[in-house]
């Protein structure tokens, strides 16, 4: 079995984590885990983890550390035959020691946007919150306005999206990211990209990922996804 590729992609709330996920998902065959996703499947499923999880996010708070790694190091266990991109986690220096105790990364993305950027784009995000699916009436609007293009169903904006929460989420973002990518810096595998557009980044990401994933393992992973 050809070795497989372990990525993350890290980012301010806005910054097109989730944009760039689904398109690096698409194009390199790689398996997409966003922890934000994850939680909301655990909460709508009501699971222990899940109940502990959303009496922080209804907060805005993050949620603790040993609640998120005991929540994604068993998932990320059932994917090891799968290359993967993490988005989300690790979003704290522990969580990024205990990843990297279990397993070896190659390769994090940073975004790095300006903040009137996150403002402005997060101010026309709706998203189909069963799915994750990210849409935006400038960016990549839905087919029908207000509903999800794949289920028809309704599409929503997340409260801690408004402009005055931003600021406060930024800030808290920007201190607990700063020692994770010095981590990752140090490591020499940190590739960061500042632009404020997702459309003039994702050439250099795509052409990044081309030269770092073998092709036998790209070519293995798109066969295995379709
Ligand atoms: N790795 C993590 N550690 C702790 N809490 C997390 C983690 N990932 C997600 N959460 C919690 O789940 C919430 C929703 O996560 P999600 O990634 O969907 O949105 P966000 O991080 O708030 O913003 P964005 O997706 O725009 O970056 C977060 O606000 C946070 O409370
Ligand atoms: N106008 C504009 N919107 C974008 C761009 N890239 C992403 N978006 C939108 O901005 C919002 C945030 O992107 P998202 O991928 O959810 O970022 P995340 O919070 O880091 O996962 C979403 O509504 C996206 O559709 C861009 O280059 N221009």
């Amino acid at each position: 079995m050809s070795r497989l590729f372990r990525a993350v992609i890290m980012g301010p709330p806005g910054s097109g984590k989730g944009t760039i996920s689904e398109r690096i998902a698409r194009g390199f065959g790689l398996q997409h885990l966003s922890s934000g996703d994850f939680l909301r499947e655990n909460i709508a499923s009501n699971t222990e983890a899940g109940v502990l999880a959303k009496t922080y996010i209804e907060k805005g708070l993050l949620v603790p550390d040993h609640v998120m790694t005991r929540l994604l190091l068993p998932r990320l266990e059932e994917m090891t035959c799968h290359s993967w991109l993490l988005d989300g986690f690790p979003r704290t220096l522990a969580q990024a020691e205990a990843l990297n105790s279990s397993c070896e990364l190659d390769l994090v993305i940073s975004l790095n946007i300006p903040l009137e950027t996150l403002k402005e784009r997060l101010s026309h995000r709706w998203i189909h919150q069963a799915s994750g699916r990210v849409y935006n009436m400038c960016f990549n609007p839905p087919r029908v306005q207000g509903v999800d293009d794949i289920t028809g169903e309704p599409l929503i904006q997340q409260d801690d999206d408004k402009p005055e929460a931003l600021v406060a989420r930024l800030r808290h973002y920007k201190d607990v990211a700063k020692p994770v990518i010095d981590v990752y810096k140090a490591k020499g595998i940190l590739h960061t990209f500042s632009d404020t557009d997702t459309d003039r980044i994702w050439p250099y990401i795509s052409s990044l990922l081309s030269a770092k994933i073998p092709t036998d393992i790209a070519d293995a992973q798109r066969a295995s996804t379709h």
